[in-house]
């Protein structure tokens, strides 16, 4: 693509659907890669999808390629190779697994029967996010060195990445942006609801372009005042806005690799019980939804899956669209979890989220269960027989007034039978509970001598949940999200009685130790998106200054 502004329709010809993009929400389209990646969000509030999902038909011959390789075929899908050119696509995805300290990348291990962890933890960071930020940060890079081609100063475009994170999305985005020319990063978290860790991993990066807010608030507001950032068309074309979360469309795409990967590994770890064509599970600890909606892409690209199964914990706003068809912030229905009690001494705060021993999972909107949303409306639209364009725009004035009802209402639904039952034919759902977590990890320390992290756990408990639906001949992988050591609280809690058992000698990785006594930088700010706002401007002069 040309260099310039971020507009509108130019994709070419040359840029199969499948590496066109729409908004959910129906107003911008026709986008290229490069276009949507920059933007992070439509300009309608929507985010990004691919206007087609390419169905595979040769996806079996990939199954001895290395990660990169693997990876390098999956992407090509969705990247024109207009606007990446082959050579360069491959040296991005290899430089960002460069960095894994395991040559797999995503290595599978078996965990204990027909359950199979997927380590997603082997990055820098600790956790599965780097799978998509290291990548993700080479190719900002990419994208940034190209249209500042000989061009100097306040002419070069300055690309300000805002984002929100419960912990561990913060220091995978500091890692892969840390230090990067062009870009300045600002990474909101909720003051006092991070782990230790991760708030060390966080604010010990004291790199120029990186800026630790820390916000009074919740996750979701964090959320919130990102969203608000990139809807403001001030900031948003005077600091040309990018997106680290999951609303940015690489961010999925990147993560759609590993779906494919663990397969491979399946068969060729069981080759007398599992074959290629079989059907496995996954299971997949959630809060954003953006990890297993990359599994939803891998799926409808070819990939043979029986379910996916929703782990949630006792925020549970998922499990309960599942249940009911009616996505709410704060529960409606009977159960326990009516208006937002606590349960199992687990602590509710005013605005609905509870304060769990998964900590990243404690948000109450799923951002990315729009993009789900948009296939369902867009499946339910095609069963009236009009041509794509009608089943589009169908799709997206759905999604708006579903969004529009969450914003006003604080939710929306019950929806449609038949969304519903689609819903339901993918996906199922589980809810754990704290003490439930502490149980799993305990009793897989017990059983197999395994330390799961607490986020993990809550995808292994609904695992053997699911496991015991399924039957044996459905192996289930399930999404190891982070490396324990991240959660020394909750693993202490379960593990402190375990005969033999020392989290330093056990759990601790050398690159841990010593955090906490290195210098910080952060800055508190209050839940006000115009706060953050002028934050944003006064601090990416002064690290322009210091540039120039
Ligand atoms: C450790 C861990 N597990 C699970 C999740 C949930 O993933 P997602 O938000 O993609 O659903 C997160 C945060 O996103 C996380 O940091
Ligand atoms: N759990 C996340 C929350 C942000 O989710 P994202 O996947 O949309 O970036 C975190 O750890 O920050």
């Amino acid at each position: 693509m040309a260099d310039g502004a971020v507009t509108n329709g130019s994709a070419d010809q040359t840029h199969t659907a499948s590496q066109r993009y729409l908004s959910t929400r129906g107003d911008d389209s026709g986008m290229s890669f490069e276009q949507v990646v920059l933007k992070g969000l439509a300009s309608d509030g929507g985010l990004y999808i691919p206007e087609e999902i390419p169905t595979v038909t040769n996806w079996q011959d990939w199954k001895d390629l290395s990660y990169v390789d693997l990876a390098f075929n999956v992407l090509s899908l969705y990247i024109s190779p207009s606007e990446i050119p082959p050579e360069d696509l491959k040296d991005i995805i290899r430089r960002s697994y460069t960095t894994f300290r395991s040559d797999e990348v995503t290595p599978l291990i078996q965990l204990q029967g027909n359950i199979h962890l997927l380590e997603l933890f082997h990055g820098p960071t600790f956790a599965f996010k780097d799978v998509a930020l290291q990548f993700l940060g080479n190719l900002f890079e990419y994208f940034l060195v190209r249209r500042n081609e000989g061009k100097t100063g306040r002419d070069r475009y300055h690309l300000t990445v805002v984002g929100a994170t419960s912990g561990d999305t913060g220091s995978a985005a500091i890692y892969g942006l840390r230090g990067k020319k062009d870009v300045s990063v600002f990474m909101l978290h909720p003051k006092g609801r991070v782990s230790p860790i991760q708030e060390l991993q966080m604010t010990t990066v004291l790199d120029a372009n990186v800026h630790n807010l820390a916000v009074t608030g919740n996750f979701d507001n964090c959320q919130d005042i990102v969203k608000a950032l990139f809807a403001d068309p001030d900031i948003n074309s005077s600091h040309k806005l990018g997106a680290v979360n999951s609303i940015n469309w690489a961010r999925i795409l990147a993560q759609t690799v590993y779906y494919f990967y663990s397969y491979f590994s399946l068969a060729r770890q069981q080759p007398d019980t599992f074959k290629i064509g079989d059907k496995v599970r996954f299971s997949v600890p959630s809060g954003n939804f953006g990890d297993i909606l990359a599994g939803y892409f891998a799926h409808r690209m070819g990939l043979p899956v029986d379910k996916f199964v929703i782990a949630t914990n006792e925020n549970d706003i998922l499990d309960r669209f599942w249940k009911t068809g009616r996505y709410e912030k704060k529960p409606t229905y009977g159960s326990a979890a009516a208006g937002g009690l606590p349960e199992d001494g687990v602590k509710a705060h005013e605005d609905g989220v509870k304060e769990t021993l998964s900590p990243a999972m404690d948000i109450l909107v799923s951002s990315n269960f729009e993009r789900l949303l948009w296939f369902l409306a867009y499946e339910f639209a095609s069963s009236a027989g009009m041509d794509d364009e009608w089943n589009k725009k169908q799709a997206g004035q759905e999604v708006s007034s579903w969004l529009r009802d969450l914003k006003v209402k604080g939710g929306f639904g019950p929806v449609y039978k038949d969304v519903l039952e689609a819903a339901r034919r993918t996906f199922e759902s589980e809810r754990v509970s704290d003490q439930e977590t502490l149980d799993t990890i305990r009793s897989l320390y017990r059983e197999v001598g395994y330390v799961l992290d607490p986020h993990t756990a809550v995808g292994v408990e609904a695992a053997r949940r699911s496991a015991a639906r399924a039957g044996a001949h459905v192996p289930i992988i399930s999404l190891s999200t982070a490396h324990p050591a991240k959660f020394a609280g909750a693993v202490t809690l379960a593990l402190k009685d375990e005969e033999g058992f020392e989290f330093d000698a056990k759990v601790l990785p050398p690159e841990f130790v010593g955090l906490d006594q290195k210098e910080k930088r952060v800055r508190e700010v209050e839940n006000d998106w115009t706060v953050v706002r002028e934050v944003v401007k006064t601090e990416v002069e002064e690290e322009l200054k210091g540039e120039r």
